[in-house]
């Protein structure tokens, strides 16, 4: 964006009007001398000032801006007999804008080597708002036209090829010879016309021929437009009548549109989307490209500083004023030859091609291929923690059961152990009714449960689950702990055994016996029998003391009651169904040793399985149940005895949770399948609309293609009508319209493309965050 140049130009005052001046010139401002107004331009020019020096302010760059493709547009405004005419043709003496510009355009065409030209030149006037040919007079009340290749164009109008500046001169010389000028009071060779000399400059690129896909096949037009307007006037000063009047009335009337057309333009009324009347007069209408839009312009506004004429020149001021508010877009006109055209539409054609094949359905086929893939997994991992969590169900079932099995089976072995103690005790009572004894009933019965005891111990330690039996002793039969141990200690004693009995101060009977490894159970047997043996010894000792009353002894003590081994006779009497129990039992334990060893194994194993994955779970459920991290805390708090119920408890916890999960997560695998499914169908949908698109796209680039060859060939058999008249270029520009309209629908396709692009990246998305959690979640599930 450009703001238009304007310039002003004082023309010489004759001494007594410079001495009533009402102006004073200050560089580039000019006010009147009371102060009343004052103005600001890009340029003054004072009455010293050459015509040359004004060329060189602007209008030079314009010139040269116009080899290079720009337009230009040079006007001189100003009432009549301002000096317009001597600015812009100027005089032998003093050539104006317009050969000094014609000169400047055939030496900078000169001095680029990289570049052919073609130039050509018309000059036309408006003259009573009707626009002449004055290269060729004959051609009157020539149309303004409007096309998209030529923009606003006078039709009809010629234009001479010209190759040097003294050509264009001397046809402008023939124009001036047709120009309409007058004698009025003011201007005895006023112009009664605005005229517009146009230079049309065409250019392209020498290395064209070499390098035909160079980009440097365009041809560059230009227009360079130098007006010189005729001057406002006021009939009272002019002393127009008659046909001067009316020229004065036209005159003044496309001025005054100009005036507004800039008013409107530096209130940026335009570029509001308001109305600009550029066609209310030809000369706005023909210069609309210079005003506000694609060109470059300048402005010399010419005054004259005298008194007289002061009100005429603050209102040239005040327009020149307006001017500098309004900005242009100029750019480079650069036009395709038909082949040019072709050539660049066909890469154009190749390109959008290349693009829709990249954009092929085949990338969103797989997309839909991988997000099925991807489903297909999930699904595969589903299943597999299915079926992950029936066997834990089964396991933990199956452990369920076991414990309960091992569980009767103590209780078994217990009744077991009592019914033997029975049997015992009745055989005491036998042996009752044939001796008496100190303690008959009892001493069998408490001697029979140590010994149990310690047997049970010591296989249990033997086998290494020697806590465990010694807790379903002690729940059987109620000792405590220290008399357990007491009896280990008695038992396994390095000492001697000492009698601890008030009563008869036994003294140590049994010589040390040694301490040495754990014994097999056939020993202990036969410990048993002797600790036995040794209890009846007692029995008959007692007897012998004559003792009526007993007090029941500690087992312990009972045991180490006497040391002497001696011939046990009553022992096979007494025994032999307790030895049978006995060995039964031994096979019982053994089997039960054996099967517990292997469930508690396999049951260690498991709750460290359950164990590790209740941390995982809790960590997971954590921030959910704080009742459950509550319990969980306080898992370590609950006694050892109770550890493998309730991890047992935490675990059908644990499942029930991860089932709730489970279901959850299936619900939502349904709800994203669903989702899927539905975004697989909708891009099923786009990617066939978008095939069906492609093939239309398709068939209407090969329509294309063909009616570009024919026209290809049309063209070629008409080349040098082509250069010409352009005798194509309706059906190129058609052609043209064709392709914009293919290309406008290409990127429909690729939005609609782009959308389901977004839309299947979206999904993606979600299902991949539903995925993770899903994931996740799966992680949790022992
Ligand atoms: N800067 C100047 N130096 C010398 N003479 C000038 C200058 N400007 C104008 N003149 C003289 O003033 C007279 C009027 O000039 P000119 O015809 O160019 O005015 P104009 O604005 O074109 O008038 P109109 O609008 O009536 O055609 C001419 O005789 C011209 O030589």
């Amino acid at each position: 964006m450009e703001r238009i140049n304007v310039a002003v130009r004082a023309r010489p005052l004759s001494q007594e009007d410079a001495k009533t001046s009402p102006w004073r010139i200050s560089g580039n401002s000019i006010s009147t001398t009371n102060n009343s107004s004052k103005f600001d331009f890009d340029r003054i020019f004072g009455e010293d000032c050459t015509t040359f020096q004004v060329y060189e302010a602007r209008t030079q760059e314009i010139v040269s801006a116009a080899v290079r493709g720009f337009n230009g547009t040079v006007f001189a405004y100003g009432q009549t007999n301002s000096g317009k005419t001597y600015t812009m043709r100027g005089s032998e003496a003093e050539p104006g804008v317009i050969p000094l510009s014609v000169r400047d355009l055939f030496r900078t065409i000169q001095q680029d080597v990289d570049r052919e030209f073609l130039l050509r030149m018309s000059y036309m006037e408006i003259y009573n708002e009707e626009i002449n040919d004055l290269l060729a007079p004959e051609h009157r009340k020539l149309q303004i036209h409007e096309s998209i290749e030529r923009g606003i164009y006078v039709a009809g109008l010629r234009e001479e090829i010209v190759a040097s500046p003294e050509q264009v001169l001397h046809f402008m010389e023939f124009g001036e010879s047709h120009r309409h000028i007058g004698e009025t009071n003011m201007n005895l060779y006023s112009s009664r016309s605005h005229t517009i000399f146009r230079m049309i400059i065409e250019s392209r690129d020498k290395n064209e021929d070499e390098d035909i896909n160079n980009s440097c096949d365009a041809v560059r037009v230009s227009v360079l437009n130098l007006v010189d307007l005729a001057g406002s006037e006021r009939a009272a000063k002019t002393g127009a009548e008659g046909v001067r009047l009316r020229e004065g009335s036209h005159i003044n009337k496309s001025l005054m549109t100009l005036g507004t057309v800039i008013k409107k333009l530096s209130e940026g009324v335009e570029s509001q989307g308001g109305h600009v009347p550029y066609r209310d007069s030809k000369l706005t209408r023909i210069l609309q490209p210079a005003l506000g839009g694609n060109s470059n312009t300048a402005i010399i506004c010419n005054i004259t500083l005298a008194q007289i004429h002061a009100d005429e020149t603050k209102s040239t001021l005040q327009f020149a004023s307006r001017a500098l508010r309004v900005t242009n877009c100029a750019r480079v006109n650069e036009i395709l030859t038909d082949a040019a055209l072709l050539k660049r539409q066909k890469k154009e054609i190749e390109e959008l091609r290349a693009k829709l094949q990249d954009s092929h359905s085949e990338h969103w086929e797989e997309e839909i291929l991988n997000l099925r893939n991807t489903l297909l997994q999930t699904e595969l991992e589903r299943e597999r923690i299915a079926l992950e969590l029936e066997e834990e169900k089964k396991a933990q079932a199956e452990w369920e059961k076991r414990v309960q099995e091992q569980a009767k089976k103590i209780e078994n072995l217990s009744s077991m152990v009592l019914y033997s103690t029975r049997d015992e005790n009745r055989d005491h009572n036998k042996k009752g009714k044939r001796r008496d004894t100190w303690c008959p009933g009892k001493l069998p019965q408490e001697v029979f449960r140590e010994l149990v005891m310690v047997l049970m111990f010591a296989l249990g330690w033997i086998c290494g689950v020697g806590d465990i039996l010694k807790d379903a002793f002690l729940d059987l039969y109620g000792c405590n702990e220290l008399c357990l141990k007491e009896s280990l200690m008695c038992w396994h004693a390095e000492e001697s055994f000492t009698v601890q009995s008030n009563a008869s101060g036994v003294k140590p009977m049994k010589p040390k016996r040694d301490m040495g490894p754990l014994l097999p159970f056939e020993e202990l047997v036969k410990e048993i029998d002797v600790a036995l043996d040794d209890s009846c010894k007692q029995d008959e000792d007692v007897r012998s003391n004559d003792l009526e009353d007993c007090f029941l002894p500690a087992p312990s003590v009972l045991l180490h009651v006497t040391s002497r081994r001696k011939v046990p006779l009553p022992k096979k009497k007494s025994l032999p169904l307790v030895e049978n129990e006995l060995v039964e039992m031994q096979a019982d334990y053994e089997d039960l040793l054996l099967k517990f060893e292997t469930q508690r194994t396999m049951s260690e194993i498991q709750i460290d399985c359950l164990t590790r994955k209740l941390a995982e779970a809790d960590l997971f459920w954590g921030e959910k149940s704080n009742d459950y991290s509550l319990y969980y805390a306080n898992k370590g708090t609950i006694n050892g005895d109770k550890n493998d119920s309730l991890r047992e408890s935490e675990a059908i916890l644990v499942i029930k949770r991860l089932q709730e999960q489970i279901k959850m997560l299936e619900m939502e695998r349904s709800s994203s399948q669903q989702n899927l499914d539905s975004i697989v169908e909708l891009a099923t949908e786009q990617n066939i609309s978008a095939r069906n698109k492609f093939e239309e796209l398709y068939e209407e680039l090969l329509y294309a293609q063909e009616e570009a060859r024919m026209a290809q060939e049309q063209l070629t058999s008409n080349e040098s009508e082509r250069i010409t008249d352009g005798g194509n270029s309706d059906f190129v520009i058609k052609l043209s319209v064709e392709v914009q309209e293919l290309m406008s629908e290409v990127q429909n396709s690729k939005k609609v493309v782009e959308s389901v692009s977004s839309l299947v990246d979206e999904v993606s998305k979600s299902f991949s965050s539903l995925f993770d959690v899903f994931h996740v979640s799966t992680l949790n599930i022992p």
